[in-house]
Parts: C-alpha cells; sequence; structure tokens
C-alpha cells in the first residue's frame, strides 16, 4: 500500500486482496471488512487499488466536500469496455461528461412541463399495467415483466416518443440484454475481469453482456436513422431529436456530440432508467403484499387524500405522509444500486486523513448508509417509522442517498420518484395485493448485481370494494 493509504486486509502476490471477497456476492464481506477497519478501508482487486468509502460522514467528505477530487470514473474496467467509454454514466469527469449531463438534465425537464408532462406519460402507462392486472384477478400472477415493461416504457417515451406492447419483440430483447448484463457486470466473471488481465482474452461468460451491448446498440441504431428520416428541425418530439438539433447547432466547434455518442447516451439512459426503477417496485410490491397492514394503511391514506379525484398527481405527496414514509422505506431496503456506480480520484487528494493517488478506484458503498447504525430507528427491519417523526410527518434523514450524492448523482432521481409514487399510489388505489396461500414464505433477500432484485415470486390481485 502507498504511504499513508486506508488500512485493509493482508495483500498476497498477484491476487491482492480479492480471497477475502465472496465473488458472487461480496456485501457482506464488505461490512465485515469496514467492522474491522473503519469507514474508509482498501481492498486490491490483483494489483489495482480500490478504496470502499462507508457511512454518511466519509462519503459526503469524499462526494461533496472534496466532488472534483472524487468525481472520476474508472475508464479500463469491463464496463467501460463493452459501453466503448461512450454515454454519460462511465464517462470520466470533464467537459464531455458536464456537456452531456447538463443537456439530458435540461432536457428531461423541459419534456416534464407543458401539456404532455412527465405525469402524463407515467399516467398512460398506467392503463397498460392496470389493464395487465384487471386480466390477473382471481388468479397470481409474476409482475417482473409488467414492472420492467411499465419502466422502459416510461423512459422509451421521453427517449424515443414511443411505447411498445408488452409482447412486442424489440422490447423483450432490449430487457432481455438489461437484466441479464445488471447480473453480469458487477458478477464474479467480471470482477476477475477488472483483477486479472490475463483472463480478458478467453472466452468466459463475461463476453455474453458485450454481445448484449451490442445488440441493443444495433437495435438502438435503427431507431436513431428512422428518426432522422423523419424528423423536423425546431420541433423535437424526443430525446433523440433535441440530440440531433445540438448536433447541427455544435457541428463546428470540435463538439463531443455525435451520432456515436448519442446511440450509447440512449443506451445509458434506457437501462440506467428501466433497472432501477423497476426493482424497486417489485421490492416495494413484494412488501406490501406480505405485509397486509402496511397495505391497508397506504390505501386509507390513498382514500382520504385522494377523494373526489380522478388520479394522484406528484404534488399530492405532501399530503400523504405515511405513503411517503413507505416509498422511502422500499428504496432504503431494496438498496437498488447497492455499490453505486464505481467513481474514481481524479488527482491525488485525501479522505478522512489518509492520502488516495489520482486514478484510485473509489466504490461508494450506499448499502453501508442505508443500514448504518446511528443514522435510523430500525436499520434493519422493514418499517415506515425510519421516515416519520413524532407527530407521524414525513422525515428524510441524512444517510438516505439511494441515488448517492455530489456532482455524479443520478440524473433520472426527480423522474425516479415520479414513477414509484404514481405508481404505487394507482396501483394501490384500484387492487389490494394478497401474497398467494400456496407461495410459502417470502424471501427478501436480494438477488446480487450491480442492481439487487427480490428473487421471482407471484401475488395474487383483487380489486378494491371501493373502487
Ligand atoms: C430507483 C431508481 C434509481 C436509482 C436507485 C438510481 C441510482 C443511481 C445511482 C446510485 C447512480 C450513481 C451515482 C454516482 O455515481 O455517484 C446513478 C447514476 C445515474 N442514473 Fe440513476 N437511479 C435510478 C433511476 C434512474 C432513472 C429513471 C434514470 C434515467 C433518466 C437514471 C439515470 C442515471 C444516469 C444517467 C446516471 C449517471 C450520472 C452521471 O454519471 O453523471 N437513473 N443512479
Amino acid at each position: 500500500r502507498p504511504k499513508n493509504f486506508p488500512p485493509g486486509p493482508l495483500l498476497l502476490p498477484i491476487v491482492g486482496t480479492i480471497l477475502h471477497l465472496t465473488l458472487d456476492n461480496p456485501l457482506a464481506d464488505l461490512e465485515r471488512l469496514r467492522k474491522t477497519y473503519g469507514n474508509v478501508y482498501s481492498l486490491f482487486f490483483g494489483s489495482r487499488p480500490a478504496v470502499i468509502v462507508n457511512g454518511v460522514k466519509a462519503m459526503k467528505e469524499a462526494l461533496v466536500t472534496n466532488a472534483k477530487d472524487f468525481s472520476g470514473r474508472p475508464q479500463d474496467l469491463f464496463i467501460s469496455k463493452v459501453s466503448k467509454n461512450g454515454g454519460v454514466v462511465l464517462a470520466d469527469y470533464g467537459p464531455r461528461w458536464k456537456d452531456h449531463r447538463r443537456f439530458a438534465l435540461m432536457t428531461l425537464r423541459n419534456f416534464g412541463m407543458g401539456k404532455n408532462s412527465m405525469e402524463d406519460r407515467i399516467h398512460g402507462e398506467l392503463k397498460y399495467t392496470i389493464d395487465t392486472l384487471e386480466k390477473s384477478i382471481g388468479k397470481s400472477m409474476s409482475p417482473q415483466v409488467m414492472f420492467h415493461n411499465a419502466s422502459s416504457n416510461i423512459i422509451c417515451q421521453v427517449l424515443f416518443d414511443r411505447r411498445y406492447e408488452y409482447n412486442d419483440d424489440f422490447i423483450k430483447v432490449v430487457i432481455q440484454c438489461f437484466t441479464e448484463n445488471a447480473k453480469l457486470v458487477n458478477g464474479p466473471w467480471v470482477m476477475l475481469y477488472d483483477s486479472f488481465p490475463l483472463v480478458r482474452n478467453l472466452p468466459l461468460p463475461f463476453n455474453k453482456a458485450i454481445k448484449n451491448y451490442e445488440t441493443c446498440q444495433n437495435l438502438v441504431h435503427g431507431l436513431v436513422a428512422e428518426h432522422k428520416k423523419t424528423k423536423v428541425t425546431g420541433e423535437p418530439r424526443d430525446f433523440v431529436d433535441c440530440y440531433l438539433d445540438e448536433i447541427g447547432k455544435r457541428s463546428d466547434d470540435g463538439s463531443s456530440f455525435s451520432e456515436e455518442q448519442l446511440i450509447r447516451y440512449l443506451l445509458d439512459l434506457h437501462f440506467a432508467g428501466t433497472d432501477t426503477t423497476s426493482n424497486t417496485l417489485l421490492t416495494a410490491f413484494l412488501y406490501l403484499t406480505t405485509k397486509p397492514h402496511i397495505q391497508e394503511r397506504c390505501q386509507e391514506e390513498i382514500d382520504r387524500v385522494l377523494e373526489g379525484k380522478d388520479q394522484a398527481s406528484f404534488e399530492d405527496r405532501h399530503q400523504m405522509h405515511y405513503m411517503q414514509a413507505v416509498i422511502h422505506e422500499v428504496q432504503r431496503v431494496a438498496n437498488t444500486v447497492p455499490l453505486s456506480v464505481f467513481h474514481c480520484t481524479t488527482q491525488d487528494t485525501e479522505l478522512m486523513g489518509y492520502s488516495i493517488p489520482k486514478g484510485t478506484l473509489i466504490i461508494p458503498n450506499l448499502t453501508s448508509l442505508l443500514s448504518e447504525e446511528g443514522q435510523w430507528k430500525y436499520p434493519h427491519e422493514f418499517n415506515p417509522e425510519n421516515f416519520l417523526n413524532e407527530q407521524g410527518e414525513f422525515v428524510k434523514p441524512e444517510a438516505f442517498m439511494p441515488f448517492s450524492t455530489g456532482p455524479r448523482m443520478c440524473l433520472g432521481e426527480g423522474l425516479a420518484r415520479m414513477e414509484l409514487f404514481l405508481i404505487t399510489v394507482t396501483l394501490l388505489r384500484k387492487f389490494k395485493f394478497i401474497w398467494p396461500e400456496d407461495a410459502g414464505e417470502p424471501d427478501y433477500t436480494p438477488v446480487y448485481g450491480v442492481t439487487l432484485s427480490p428473487h421471482p415470486y407471484r401475488m395474487k390481485v383483487q380489486p378494491r370494494a371501493t373502487q
């Protein structure tokens, strides 16, 4: 370890500290190491040094106070190879990332306003979700495909101005690729790829992720080609049109906006906006279905606040303290992006008194915040009281950072929060969700990957008597 580098377990030649991790799910090991070495410690993936950042204090010092030093992205990991360093999620800290991030935030904001607002798009998609659930009344159904397609369609409407039927081949292929890659990318084979350059050319399972990415790239390429044929300059229908207009505007200044970038950017946004939201919704309905007293209390609040209204609006959340607490508690236990997206130091820097050289891999362990002792009333159980004060009002503890923090924080947070609220409230208002008698004990342990997801489950659906 370099001088004054964060401590960590014994380093072995060639393997580094990799033997301290269970490669198919290292989360429990990372917690065990935090207990031994403190909130800032180091690991070596082969010869590559990494610093694991845990707990609110260290996370804020790194990602907010010293944001500039800690906002890079490593450029030589497997995922960067898969996406050929394009897009925004994995772009290194610098002008290309900044320009693209600003552009996406502005475009998402513009599509959030006006007549065909984001709320309308979400409610539009909810009609199909409701239809799917109505067809399942009296039977037990698996909600996986439904929630993946709903989240995917909401972002597809913003990106491509279109939605897909739930059995459409395009969307089936894309979602299959996304869900596979979400598990491959933080999985054991990729960990080996990132740690040991010698294995990179072997025909190991990580090559499937590259193929999946290429498949999606080709499909999206077709959509961009179609847009180019039909678009009218200055009258953007969606994100693709806005970006193509932007390429036109910036054609002379050596800009980083290009069609190749656009395709990777679309895949980034589509993936980042689908797998995360749908896995959080799956977690929400797993808990709501298996904890009927919580479901009923949400429904009482929803009925009271929405009495006489056709549909929920995002503004209604301010009158729904309990519902808000439940959704946030779902996000806390869902821990959907457990190790965030890996960061990297942009220059030699310091963290909690330790020295960290430029180029060090930084792993923000968001898991450590979401169950940090001292930050939560009930860190290790599902309990909406974690977000309620003595008066029963909704409060958000500072350790609630499922979207991370600082300049690289999730740029889809606003959209994701709106989706989670409107979808959960609308479905709970209309239906009662029941855990099937023959389904056995619910399994709350998540399946590990770059995103965590619940194990597949089934639920029964009944129309609500009040509807
Ligand atoms: C429950 C849903 C979601 C969760 C929990 C989540 C969480 C995260 C996290 C932890 C990061 C990494 C931040 C960092 O590196 O510090 C991230 C980045 C990102 N997310 Fe989300 N996300 C969600 C939904 C969305 C949606 C709906 C979109 C699409 C609009 C989106 C787009 C992005 C993008 C583009 C980045 C990269 C930002 C950058 O590198 O500058 N996310 N998200």
